[in-house]
This record gives structure tokens, sequence and C-alpha cells, in this order.
């Protein structure tokens, strides 16, 4: 069926606007559909779906559109329309513009200079090649420049694997297990989710299974103290709090009340009533210090530079800068410090990033092993072990698009060693297992 010609108009203008890179594409773009609601569902997901191909394609596209940092904004709106419906549900175009498109279809593109192909600023390329050689980084752009499947997670506290699946066949959406995420689902078109009673009654979440996977790691257990360091919106918490069967006390801390906000409406549909959502100031608040040395399990879901999620968040890419990543190292290392002081003798400490880069990586774990020694580092291969989740890793989990359908998510597993003395016993203070610091900020 063909598009309305008004189409490329409005995916010319909010590209325009996503363009500039002042905003997350996701956020201008919901904007732009919340000033103009004319457009139905689908014309929404076309417009969507064409910006997110060009911001996939934007070297190739750049290239082919226009001269320099100017490309023409019609002959991108063009592309990524035509990148997602193709030319023919294009209507109202001039024989110039079918013979560009056609033109630009063509092109071989393995035949493009390898950066080209790869579609992201030199910089990161060569991070890249640094890090896994030419052959693989171009794999992995690949991969990282086409969307991502939808996963989901059944919520073991009101559902099982199975049940879920008979239960989506009836609306119909098929859904398969996922390989190493033991409660995922992939489902295998798009749905909209948000109507199904699955879905309303907390039976089920969006979760990519990376992420499934590294919540699985962190090993939490029934009737544990854990601390969720950096639970944003609590996509990891959810699953860290069904994983304790709803029992022991679970804190969510963050220093985003606008994205904890976005946890309690998603804790009241999973029937959680283990977790405890903490404003904190940062790293070091003093109602951090309350629970030093007296917790089982930290995660710490560091913010990073999201270059894992490329699939999701093509924009990441353009809007990064290699500066930034400076800047994140520090604040990286700052909070694992912050948050190694909780972790009780024997306890494990998670540090997890949705990063590629070794430097957010490896580097942080390294640098945080050589100056607190009363850490060490658990393999990867034994947590894999314990949790029977079946992947092959050493040192650290590196979940990677390319190799296992996932956004990239890294992981270390540090173990305070069981007879060193806790770092800061003074710190823990009086206040009995911290009892106060869930509640102050609820
Ligand atoms: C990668 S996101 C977490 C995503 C979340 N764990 C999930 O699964 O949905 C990183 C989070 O760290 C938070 N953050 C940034 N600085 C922090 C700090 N100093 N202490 C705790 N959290 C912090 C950010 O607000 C952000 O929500």
């Amino acid at each position: 069926m063909r598009l309305p010609p008004a189409i490329l108009g409005n995916t010319e203008e909010v590209l325009r606007e996503v363009l500039r890179f002042t905003s997350p594409a996701d956020v201008t773009l919901s904007r732009y559909f919340k000033e103009h609601p004319r457009f139905g569902g689908r014309e929404r997901g076309v417009i969507a779906e064409a910006v997110y191909a060009v911001l996939r394609n934007k070297s190739f596209f750049t290239d082919f559109a226009g001269a320099g940092n100017t490309p023409s904004m019609r002959k991108l709106a063009l592309l990524g329309l035509a990148e997602t419906v193709g030319i023919d549900a294009l209507g109202g175009l001039s024989e110039d513009e079918v013979h560009f498109l056609t033109r630009v279809k063509e092109v071989d593109r393995k035949l493009l200079p390898a950066q080209m192909r790869a579609n992201m600023p030199g910089w990161l390329y060569e991070k890249l090649v640094a890090q896994f050689g030419e052959a693989e980084a171009l794999e992995l752009a690949a991969v990282l420049n086409t969307p991502a499947p939808l996963d989901l997670r059944v919520n073991s506290i009101k559902a099982n694997r199975d049940d879920v699946i008979a239960e989506l066949a009836k609306a119909p959406i098929a859904a398969e297990p996922m390989p190493y995420a033991p409660l995922g689902l992939r489902v295998l078109k798009k749905p909209a989710l948000q109507n199904l009673p699955l879905f309303k009654e907390g039976a089920i979440e969006v979760q990519d299974e990376g992420s499934q996977v590294l919540s699985q790691i962190v090993g939490a257990r029934r009737g544990e103290m854990v601390v969720d360091f950096c639970a944003g919106a609590g996509g990891k918490t959810l699953a860290l709090g069904a994983l304790m069967r709803n029992t022991g006390r679970l804190y969510a801390f963050d220093v985003s009340d606008k994205r904890l906000s976005k946890l309690k409406p998603r804790l009241a549909r999973s029937g959680l009533s283990n977790v405890h959502p903490v404003l904190i100031a940062h790293e070091r608040d003093a109602k951090i210090k309350r629970l030093a040395g007296k917790i089982d399990r930290v995660l710490v879901d560091a913010p990073c530079s999201g270059l894992g999620t490329l699939r999701r968040n093509p924009d990441v890419k353009w809007r990064q800068k290699p500066d930034a990543i400076a800047e994140m190292q520090e604040k990286q290392a700052s909070i694992l410090d912050g948050a190694a002081r909780l972790v009780k003798n024997g306890g494990r400490l998670v540090y997890a990033t949705c990063s590629l880069l070794n430097e957010e990586n490896d580097v942080i774990v390294e640098q945080f092993l050589s100056t607190h020694p009363d850490f060490e580092l658990v393999p990867m291969n034994r947590v894999l072990d314990e949790q029977k989740i079946p992947l092959e890793m050493d040192a650290y989990l590196k979940m990677l698009p390319h190799k296992h359908q996932t956004d990239g998510f890294f992981a270390a597993v540090l173990e305070r060693k069981a007879k060193a003395k806790p770092a800061s016993t003074n710190e823990a203070g009086s206040d009995a297992a911290g009892e106060s610091a869930g509640d102050t900020d609820e």
C-alpha cells in the first residue's frame, strides 16, 4: 500500500531535529508525535523506522545525499523511507528522486570503504577494530546496525515460561524460549504488549536477554540483603526481586528521582514487596554508609556510553564523544569504589555495563582489583556454571550482539575475601541492618 506523500515532509521535518542530536532520538520522536496528534499508529511507525534507518546508515546515506556536512535532508528522509518501506510504497516522487533511490539501492555495500560500511564515527570504528580486529568489528557493526528483537522476561512470581507461551499464542503472538536466559522469551514479531492481561498483571516484562543473564549472574538468593546500586527504572531490580522469590531485602538505589519513579508502577505490577527504592545524592551518600559491610550481593549496573545498545539506540554512536567516555571512566571507578563498601565478607560485587569498550569494562575492573586487595575475581565460567547458564566465557561476561544475539553487555563478579576485615566498620554506625536507608525515600 502506498504511503500518503505528506509522510515524506514529516519525516524530513523530524529528521532535521533528530540530527541536531540535542536530545535522544526517541525523546525527539515522541515530542514530535505529541505535537502532531493526527498521525495514526502506522504512520508513526513508518516515520520512526525511517529516522532510525537514517541513524543506522548515516555515513553511507550522507555520502549519497549531498556534499560534506550538508546533506539534503529530503534525500536523507527518502533514503530512510526507501530502506524501511521500499521505493514502491512512496507516493508523489519526481522522476529524479526515483532514479536517485534506484541508484543507491543498486550499490553493492560490501564494496564500500570499511568505515562507511560500519556506519559509525571514525573514533568508534578505530576503537572496535583495535579490540576485535577489522573483520570482527565489521561483523559486529553490521549487527549493531539492525533493529533488536523483542525479548520478554517471565516474572516467576506470577507465571512460568510454558504458560506464558501458551497464553501469548492465544493473542496470537508467537514466542520462543531463549537459549541463555532461563525465563526469557523472544517474540517473533513486534506486537504492542501494553494491553495484554499478561503485561498488565505483571507476568511479563520487556527485557533484553543479555540484561536477564546479567541479573541472573548476580546470584541473589532467598532471604539475602541485596543492593541494585544503579537501579534506574528497575529493569534488573525486578529480575533480582523475583530471583529472591520476593524475600529478603532488595534496595534499589539511584541518583535520578525521575528514573526511580518509573520503577514504581513496574513494581506495583510485579507483585514484589521486597524492593525498597532509595534516592541517593551520590555514591558516598550517608544512607549508603549505614549499610556498609552488610550486603550479600551488590550490583553496579554503571552509567556508561551505552554503545552495546546501538541496535535500539542508533543515535548513541553519533551523540557519544571520546572525551565523555574518559569522564565516564572516572565516574564508574568512583561508583564501584563507593558500592564496594557495602559488600560483606564473602559477599559479591557485580560490576556491569552495556558498553562494548574495554576502557569502561576490563580496565575499570582491573584498576579496582589493584586497589582493593580484599576483593578477588570470581571467573565468569564458574559463575555461569553455578547458575547453569550454557555460555562459554573466560574471566568476564561479554555478551555480544553478533555472537549471542543480545545487546552488548559486560559483567565481572568480584568477591570480598571471607577473612578480610571490612574496610569501614566505623561507617556502619548504630543503625542495625540499615533499615532506615530504605524507608527514607520511599
Ligand atoms: C545503566 S543505567 C541503569 C539501568 C538499570 N539498572 C536497568 O536495568 O534498567 C545507570 C544508572 O546509574 C544511575 N547513576 C548515575 N550516577 C550514579 C551514582 N553516583 N550512584 C548511583 N546511581 C547512579 C543513573 O541515574 C542510571 O539510572
